[in-house]
Order: structure tokens, then C-alpha cells, then sequence
């Protein structure tokens, strides 16, 4: 069974006398146990999408469902199912302890009473604030705060966790503890719907992105998938001493630049995808020369989303 099931998907709003339609024939589905980035530039329509999913907007038209579940006809089942972290400063009683804080929203949610300190627990100590757990949550630092809604929307054990922007605000250290936190939590089998304009919180977690454009899905690919699309793989640094490889003609790999000084020699090549041909290439570029280094740097998700997009995408 598929954890997120939407077809024909589609919500218009009325502002100032106008309709604006946010979403439109939207298609798209995430298996269980999958991490999915849903991307796009500011006003695409991510929020609405997911404000759909968590039962919290009823769409003008099409279907979305849950684990089968209809969020339109059973929200409250949907409900029970999966969790909404929003994160950002607000959500917590900010003069109570995490602890006080894990515990009531755990219970809100749905945790029985029973096993309840166990879960308490467990799910402080999974984001590592167990040291910090007596502390009022005033105190708390904006990175601390994400964790805590991270423990919080986890405790209850979701099948399906909606995660809106993660690691925004967060320092480098902070945001790299919080990605490696969720892939952790990940491996409990938890199927995630991530938002995020941070393609390095994608890179490092999505298996797969959709992206939105104006409403309607514009990409459904794996990761992998996008650097081919962009026709760029990776980089390759070389540098030798002796006679520099020659200019050539090649299909699969391209030359960025060449430099020769004091009889050290750099090429830096573009490689289009990994291929017989693109390996053959290389071979036949380097063939005869005295290489001393060869450093290859793969496509990062950002390099693939200007070539496809140009700058300021997602
Ligand atoms: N309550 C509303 N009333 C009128 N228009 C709305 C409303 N909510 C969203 N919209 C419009 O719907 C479109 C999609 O908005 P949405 O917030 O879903 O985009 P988004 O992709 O989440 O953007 P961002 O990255 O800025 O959060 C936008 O044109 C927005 O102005």
C-alpha cells in the first residue's frame, strides 16, 4: 500500500475578488518507508499541499489519502496515523521542561498513559536532549527547539511524518545533527514528506523529489536521476607532469579549463554520466600522459537544479 496517495489533486482560493489556484491536477505517490523532498519556489504551492495532508484544508477537487485513507471522509483516522512537525519558536508552553512539554503532547496526541515515561524517554534521548530535558523550553536555543519538535512529532510512533523545513535557522554543526537525527528516526521505517528550500537537507535524506511548479507537479525523479537529467555527473580535477593530454573532440565529457605552468599540468573535465564512453573518453583524453593526482567531485544536487533551472531554484 502506498503511504501518500494524491490524484487530481487541486485548491483554489478567493483573494480580493480573484481566484488564485495554489494547486492543480496534482499526481503523485510515496511509498511506505520513503524519504520524499517536495521542492519548489515560494508560492508553488507546497504549503497548501501539505496543509491538505494533514487534514487541516480540504481541497476543491481530486483526492488525497493516507495509507488508503481518505483525509477528506476519515481525517481523524489520518490523524492518528501521521504527524505534523511545523517547527519554528512557537508550538511549546514555553515556561514548562521539554519533559513537560514531550509528555503533554504526547498524550494530545494520542500516547497511552501506560509505557508513557518510556516513550518520554526514549524519544529525548533519540534527539539528544536528554541532559537538557529539566530546563524550561524559554531557555532553549533555536536548534534545541527543532529537536524538541522532531522528539515530539516522533513519540507517538507516526507511520507517515510530515516535516516542514527541518533545519531552517540552524547553524552548519546544528543543521548536520538534526539531518543525521531524522535519517536515524528514518530507520525505524517512518515514511517522510519533507519540505525544504535546503538542498543539502535533500541531498543527504530525500530519495526521491517532487517538484512543484505554479501548482502542478513539474518533477517526479529519484535523486539520482536528476544529476542525468542535467546532463552532469561530476567533475574530474587532473594534473600531471610532462606532455599536457591534447584538446580532442568528445561526446560524453567536456574540458572546463586547461592549464600548463612550470611543466605541471591541470585539466578539469565536466563528465555528462558515467558510461563506457564517458570512461573511454577519459582513457583516450589521459592516454600517454604522466598523471600525478585525479580527483573526482560527483554533481551535487545544487549543481543539477542550475542546470535544469538556472539560479534560485527551488
Ligand atoms: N489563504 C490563502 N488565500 C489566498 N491565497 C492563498 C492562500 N494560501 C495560499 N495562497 C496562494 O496559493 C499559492 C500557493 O501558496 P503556498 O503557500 O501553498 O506556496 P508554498 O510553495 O508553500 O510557498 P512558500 O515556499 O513561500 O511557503 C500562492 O499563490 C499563495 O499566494
Amino acid at each position: 500500500m502506498k503511504a501518500v496517495e494524491v490524484a487530481g489533486l487541486g485548491r483554489d482560493f478567493v483573494s480580493s475578488g480573484h481566484r488564485v489556484t495554489a494547486l492543480d491536477r496534482v499526481d503523485f505517490t510515496v511509498d511506505e518507508g520513503e524519504i520524499v523532498a517536495l521542492l519548489g519556489e515560494n508560492g508553488a504551492g507546497k504549503t497548501t499541499l501539505t496543509k491538505i495532508l494533514a487534514t487541516l484544508l480540504l481541497p476543491s477537487r481530486g483526492t488525497a489519502r493516507v495509507f488508503g485513507i481518505d483525509v477528506t471522509a476519515r481525517p481523524e483516522e489520518v490523524r492518528r496515523r501521521q504527524s505534523v512537525v511545523f517547527g519554528g519558536e512557537r508550538g511549546f508552553y514555553n515556561r514548562l521542561s521539554a519533559r513537560e512539554n514531550l509528555r503533554f503532547f504526547a498524550m494530545l496526541n494520542g500516547a497511552s498513559p501506560r509505557g508513557l515515561r518510556k516513550v518520554v524517554e526514549r524519544s529525548l534521548e533519540s534527539v539528544g536532549l536528554s541532559d537538557a530535558a529539566d530546563r524550561a523550553v524559554q531557555t532553549y536555543s533555536r536548534g534545541m527547539r527543532q529537536r524538541l519538535h522532531l522528539a515530539i512529532g516522533f513519540a507517538t510512533d507516526p507511520s507517515l511524518v510530515l516535516l516542514d523545513e527541518p533545519t531552517i535557522g540552524l547553524d552548519p554543526v546544528e543543521a548536520a545533527r538534526l539531518r543525521a537525527q531524522i535519517s536515524a528516526l528514518r530507520d525505524r521505517g517512518v515514511t517522510i514528506l519533507l519540505t525544504s528550500h535546503q538542498l543539502l537537507d535533500v541531498e543527504e535524506l530525500a530519495d526521491r523529489v517532487v517538484a512543484l511548479d505554479k501548482g502542478r507537479v513539474a518533477e517526479d525523479l529519484r535523486l539520482a536521476d536528476f544529476a542525468r537529467k542535467a546532463g552532469f555527473a561530476a567533475t574530474i580535477k587532473v594534473s600531471g607532469s610532462g606532455a599536457p593530454p591534447g584538446p580532442g573532440t568528445y561526446r560524453a565529457i567536456s574540458l572546463r579549463s586547461r592549464e600548463h605552468t612550470e611543466g605541471v599540468w591541470t585539466v578539469e573535465l565536466a563528465v555528462e554520466e558515467w558510461s563506457t564512453t564517458s570512461l573511454g573518453e577519459i582513457g583516450a583524453l589521459l592516454d600517454g600522459c604522466a598523471v600525478t593526482t585525479f580527483e573526482v567531485t560527483p554533481a551535487r544536487l545544487e549543481d543539477s537544479f542550475q542546470r535544469l533551472y538556472g539560479v534560485g531554484r527551488p
